[in-house]
């Protein structure tokens, strides 16, 4: 499988490490400039073009919001399945309906991982049964607010308890934190919408992890879900877990590869 990687920070650094030459024979990672330390192994493009020229089985986005909007239809439009791990920049309404075309014209897919969250199927299935209402709660330590709108919220580097930074909608949250609220547009997107989520993001100075917390309520359910994320030691907002759900995606393009070639 060649897998195309767009962004060489944090996530994609720990994927590569995750990545054995039974699954991945070959990456091309897009970045924006000239690296210094390129991933060994590795080709390094610096223009969309060419990594599309070097026909990816797979592109995953791991690289920031405007990567998505600067790079998602052109990779769709070629016919090349995208994964988003910048799941809130399709939270702008606009974009999200150019790159559902694009895929269409190129015969590709946009695939929304499930990221730092979970419980994504049971969204799904509930979206079925009627009105899906999600009250969401991210906590994180205050050093993941640094940087965003939070700081307006108060002292950051002075909490000594925790501190709502923002109260509001999925949308406008998937705006303002795009480092952040990517999760909020993955509960958003996988069935209920985006109206139907809202938001609380608390910066704690006890937290340890990122804690995603969220209550459903439609006619045929309630639930509670948390998830108490590790940071990754790269960026310690994002949680580790985003890192192993981009690995399934990838495991999942391989699979659905082999199996194609033996039913051809
Ligand atoms: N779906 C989810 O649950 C999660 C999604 N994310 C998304 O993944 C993104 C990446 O996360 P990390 O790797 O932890 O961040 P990071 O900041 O460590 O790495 C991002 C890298 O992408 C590069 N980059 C930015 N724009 C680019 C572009 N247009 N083309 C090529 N490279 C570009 C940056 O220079 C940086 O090296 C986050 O910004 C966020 O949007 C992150 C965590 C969870
Ligand atoms: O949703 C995001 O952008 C990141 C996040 O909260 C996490 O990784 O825990």
């Amino acid at each position: 499988m060649r897998l195309g990687l767009i962004g060489y920070g944090n996530i994609a650094a720990s994927l590569l490490d995750l990545l054995g030459p039974d699954l991945v024979q070959e990456v091309v990672v897009l970045v924006r400039r000239p690296l210094d330390d390129p991933p060994e192994g590795c080709i390094v493009v610096t223009e969309a073009r060419a990594l599309i020229d070097a026909a990816p089985d797979l592109v995953v986005e791991c690289a920031g919001h405007g990567a998505v909007a600067a790079h998602g239809e052109t990779i769709l439009a070629a016919g090349i399945n995208l994964v988003v791990a910048s799941v809130g920049a399709l939270a702008d309404a606009r974009l999200y309906v150019r790159l559902q075309t694009a895929a269409q014209h190129g015969g590709a897919r946009l695939l929304i991982p499930s990221g730092a969250i979970g419980g994504l199927d049971l969204l799904e299935a509930l979206a079925l049964s009627g009105e899906v209402q999600i009250a969401y709660v991210g906590i994180k330590p205050p050093a993941a607010w640094r940087g965003t709108p939070a700081e307006d919220a108060g002292d950051l580097s002075a909490l000594t308890c925790p501190l709502t930074v923002y109260t509001g909608g999925a949308r406008e949250a998937a705006r303002l934190f795009p480092r952040n609220s990517n999760v909020v547009a993955a509960l958003a997107l996988a069935g209920p919408g985006f109206e139907a989520v809202s938001v609380r993001l608390i910066a704690d100075p006890a937290a340890v992890g990122n804690v995603h917390r969220y209550h459903v309520r439609s006619p045929d359910c309630r639930a509670t879900v948390e998830i108490e994320g590790q940071p990754s030691s790269g960026n310690g907002r994002t949680s580790r877990t985003t890192v192993y759900s981009l690995l399934r995606e990838i495991r999942r393009a391989a699979n659905s590869r082999h199996q194609h070639k033996h039913t051809a």
